[in-house]
């Protein structure tokens, strides 16, 4: 499971060990499967096998460290400043990182013998699932951590807990094997931790997803025992508000498993994680990895961001508002009441567009409060986090201002201004006064306390600041001392500061008078250097002073820090309200500008849409100056009818099926996520799953056939689906032979229509299952129209009653370039088979078919070879005798004839 090995390095007999390596191999073995980074002054170093998968994986050159055994040590190294990248490049390769720091100053090793080693310890183990800092982090994304249990007996298969140790956020759900896929899909979980046992029960029993290998991480069974788990959950939330004991034994010890995790990350820093929340997946609306990925939610199919209903849709100005849109849109609710709830605060402020400007404007202001609390309370937070915080807090009293303002309020945004009423504003007063507006981001050298915050820091810094006067008047005063006009004070980090004179004044100083306060240091080429008992004094006092600040400055950011972890729970509560305002705030803007209706949710079997849009394929096509063609959908039912309507969906290859169908589904999704939706109008009564296959792709990856995928999915559909799904199926059957395809896709439509009642679109080529609609009393037929216009086809993109006759398929091929004689033959073998099938071919036409096939090439004459333009001119050009602007010339003139020949 994991990429780090754990035998990187096995133990040597200890003798023939230098210190050095001894200490390594001893603090290697208790971090077994993470890569060593053992700091030697100012970098971090690698050794053996590490250092081969690291030189690897960050491209940085191996290099030789004596040897060992007999054998070559290998070693790369990384410095200190930098170490940061390449951590976060490691992790997001799968790696795991120990960072070993260097315990004391090696002056204090020496003392203890020239051949005693420095003391080192591993302060922290960075993996994916348990980062903090910003610049390893995605600002709009949560990173969580999951941890999986199993259970023997029960209800339920499995446990999962998961917990983004960035802004503590922790959950639990009790899962069915079914479930588990799609919560796993949803959470989308960094790294995931499991028994080598659950492991093996998982890819028995076919549920160990493929994606899963790359994140999994075998943890001790030890560390999910629920016994233990609950006496370390009692210990790590005190709070009276949490009782370990309402949760499943296995919860807990999935829970048990996240903890041990984290706090062995941490080494002893302590776990700021927040109560868990028991999750119940019945709350939402269930969508499967398959549906996630083929209605492209969070990112394409390609795996980019942008064409993806989530960068469509994500208006939100603050990262936390951005992570909560995400975690909505991947779980949108499944109870009428909340969505409305939702929707009436999306309403209001739709409504009053100069609120949700005012609102966004100060929104934008506010820094990630959730993110900074957590880095301080593991210590790993600096000034920055400390100003983030108070800004934060200053920023929800306004808000809190701008919406208490409102009357006739609705419960949501009631429930906001109350929580960000709550504001602690003389905390936030208390950091302004002691923070400077700029501050550095790490406590440790100091310079971020205000000035006349604290009078002893303010006489410290003078006097260090002082500095250059004092010194410049000594300077003066030596010089009038000793008549050497050329002497200075200087300092450097060997000497600290020293008088220095041209070698020729030198001797003069050795001499009497001088040679009682001048103490000789140094002789150079040039000059000589010296020091006086006044100077050594003054280099003290100012060391001194500048310790002294250090040291109340750091006393300052400890006691913020204590008065800012007291306030704990109250921020938490500010995070999640700021999010809440900025994701409400976004949706409500959304659907203002883009034209978006809220949509009538209730509990009936509704779904009427009137005028639907694709939002992303709107975005697209408008984007290019044309219009987008609305169209309705109509699925309602009721139980007394046996469920809801299923549309059989004909019409041409790029008609417009596939953005039809998937349309329907993301309006579904908005609108249950608590978003307005595109379109004139849209009832839905609640959906509690929604599957989407559109066009199937193969998994040769993971040894499956394209059609073997697509039944593996429409089994997962037909078996899962209930009267409350809405099923959007594109071309099932497609991927075998046609009398296969079409009785699969036959079956399937009569199932979902008798046994399942579920409310679906179904597109389909195969026309002979429109005849289905005679005999299935919800099963409408609808087309998408075409005009056909000088043997050109037109696509309307409108969805109208009826059936298609034909696919279009060669006028399709035609556009998108296939060759003239080839479709030419194309067109030739469909009219033979066409009137076979219709049964008017004669025999001799029949046997044409079959005879002709394989002559094709010796009856169609090639096509001429147009020589391409850009070739011929690429030519004429002579690369060696070119000047470079000659060189570049020419290549803007190649671009400007593709371009002519591409316009002609
Ligand atoms: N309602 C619409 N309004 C405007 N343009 C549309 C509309 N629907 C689809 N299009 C355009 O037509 C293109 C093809 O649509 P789509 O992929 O849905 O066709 P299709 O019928 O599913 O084709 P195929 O059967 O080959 O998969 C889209 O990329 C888009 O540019």
């Amino acid at each position: 499971m994991d990429k780090t090995s754990s035998q990187a390095v096995a133990s040597p007999p200890p003798a023939t060990l230098t210190p050095m390596m001894a200490q390594f191999f001893e603090i290697k073995a208790v971090n077994p499967g993470y890569l060593l980074f053992y700091r030697m002054g100012d970098f971090y170093e690698l050794f053996f096998e590490d250092a081969e998968i690291a030189s690897a994986a960050l491209g940085i050159v191996l290099t030789k460290r004596g040897k060992h055994l007999g054998e070559d040590i290998h070693m790369c190294g990384v410095p200190i400043h930098a170490a940061n990248d390449y951590l976060n490049k490691l992790v997001k390769l799968g790696h795991r990182v120990a960072i070993c720091e260097q315990m004391e100053d090696p002056k204090e090793a020496k003392k203890r013998g020239a051949k005693s080693v420095v003391r080192r310890d591993v302060v922290r183990l960075i993996t994916a699932g348990t980062l903090t800092e910003d610049d390893h982090l995605d600002a709009r994304s949560s990173n969580f951590l999951a941890a999986l249990s199993m259970v023997r007996h029960g209800d339920t298969d499995f446990a999962l807990a998961w917990a983004d140790v960035s802004t503590g956020e922790t959950f639990t759900a009790d899962l069915t094997a079914e479930q588990l896929q799609d919560e796993m899909a949803r959470i989308n979980p960094a790294e995931f931790l499991l028994t080598e046992a659950t492991r093996l029960t998982l890819v028995d029993r076919h549920l160990f997803a493929p994606g899963w290998a790359d994140i999994a991480h075998a943890a001790p069974p030890e560390s999910f025992d629920s016994e233990a788990a609950t006496a370390t959950l009692r210990e790590a939330f005190p709070d009276d508000t949490f009782d370990p004991s309402i949760l499943s034994r296995a919860s807990r010890s999935a829970l048990g498993a996240i903890l041990a995790y984290v706090r062995e990350s941490q080494k002893g820093v302590g776990v700021a994680l927040r109560a868990p929340k028991a999750e119940t997946t019945s709350k939402y609306l269930a969508i499967d990895q398959a549906t996630r990925s083929s209605l492209e939610l969070h990112q394409t199919q390609r795996g980019q961001a942008r064409g993806s209903l989530r960068h469509v849709i994500d208006l939100t100005v603050t990262a936390p508002g951005s992570r909560l849109l995400s975690a909505r849109l991947a779980a949108p609710l499944a109870d009428a009441g909340q969505i409305n709830e939702r929707l009436d605060a999306v309403q209001l402020l739709a409504n009053d567009t100069m609120l949700t400007g005012r609102l966004r404007t100060d929104l934008k202001a506010v820094p990630d409060l959730a993110r900074a609390l957590t880095r301080l309370a593991l210590d790993r937070g600096g000034p920055r986090d400390l100003v983030a915080i108070g800004k934060a807090i200053s920023a929800a009293a306004a808000l809190s201002a701008h919406i208490a303002d409102l009357a006739d309020a609705p419960a949501v945004l009631v429930r906001l201004a109350r929580t960000l009423a709550a504001a602690p504003l003389p905390l936030a007063s208390h950091l302004a006064l002691a923070l400077d507006d700029e501050v550095p981001l790490l406590s440790r050298d100091g310079g971020f306390v205000r000035k006349g915050y604290d009078q002893t820091l303010d006489d410290e810094r003078a006097l260090a600041s002082q500095t250059r006067d004092v010194v410049a008047a000594l300077q003066a005063r030596l010089i009038e001392e000793t008549d050497v006009r050329s002497l200075k004070i200087r300092h450097n980090g060997v000497l600290g500061y020293f008088v220095e004179v041209p070698a020729a004044h030198g001797t003069k100083l050795l001499e009497d008078p001088h040679r009682d306060i001048f103490i000789h240091r140094q002789t150079m080429a040039n000059a000589m250097r010296f020091t006086t008992t006044e100077l050594a004094d003054l280099e003290g006092r100012i060391a001194k002073a500048h310790e002294a600040a250090l040291d109340i400055e750091r006393k300052v950011f400890a006691s913020l820090r204590y008065d800012v972890l007291n306030h704990t729970d109250v921020l938490r509560g500010l995070a999640d309200a700021i999010a809440e305002a900025d994701v409400t705030t976004a949706l409500a803007h959304l659907a203002a500008t883009r034209r978006y209706t809220r949509p009538d949710i209730d509990n009936s079997l509704a779904f009427d849409i009137v005028g639907g849009r694709h939002p992303v394929v709107e975005d697209m096509v408008m984007a290019e100056g044309q219009s987008f063609v609305a169209n309705d959908a109509d699925l309602s039912g009721d139980d007394a009818s046996g469920g809801g309507r299923l549309w059989l969906v004909t019409g041409p290859n790029m008609g417009g099926k596939s953005t039809f169908l998937r349309q329907n589904a993301l309006i579904a999704i908005l609108a249950q996520m608590g978003s307005f939706v595109p379109a004139s109008s849209a009832h839905i009564g609640v959906i509690d799953r929604v599957f989407s296959r559109v066009g199937a792709s193969d998994d040769i990856a993971h040894g499956r056939s394209t059609f073997m995928v697509e039944m593996v999915e429409t089994a997962a559909i037909l078996n899962r689906a209930t009267r409350r799904s809405l099923v959007v199926l594109d071309e099932i059957g497609r991927g075998t032979a046609t009398f296969d395809g079409l009785s699969i896709a036959w079956a399937a439509v009569e199932a979902l229509h008798e046994t399942t009642g579920c409310r679906a679109l179904f597109a389909t080529h195969f026309h002979e299952l429109t005849s289905l609609a005679k005999t299935l009393s919800r099963v409408s037929n609808v087309t998408m129209k075409v005009r056909e216009w000088e043997g050109e086809v037109v696509f309307l993109h409108e969805v109208g009653s009826g059936a298609a006759d034909r696919s279009y398929g060669i006028q399709v091929a035609r556009l998108a370039g296939l060759p003239e004689p080839v479709l030419a033959r194309a067109r030739q073998v469909l009219t033979v088979l066409e009137q076979r099938s219709a049964g008017t071919a004669s025999s001799s036409q029949k046997a044409t078919v079959l005879d002709d096939l394989p002559l094709f090439a010796h009856h169609v004459a090639p096509a001429p070879v147009q020589k391409d333009p850009v070739l011929t001119a690429l030519d004429a050009v002579r690369p060696d005798e070119m000047t470079p602007k000659q060189a570049i010339e020419a290549l803007y003139e190649l671009k400007k004839i593709r371009d002519d020949a591409r316009r002609s």
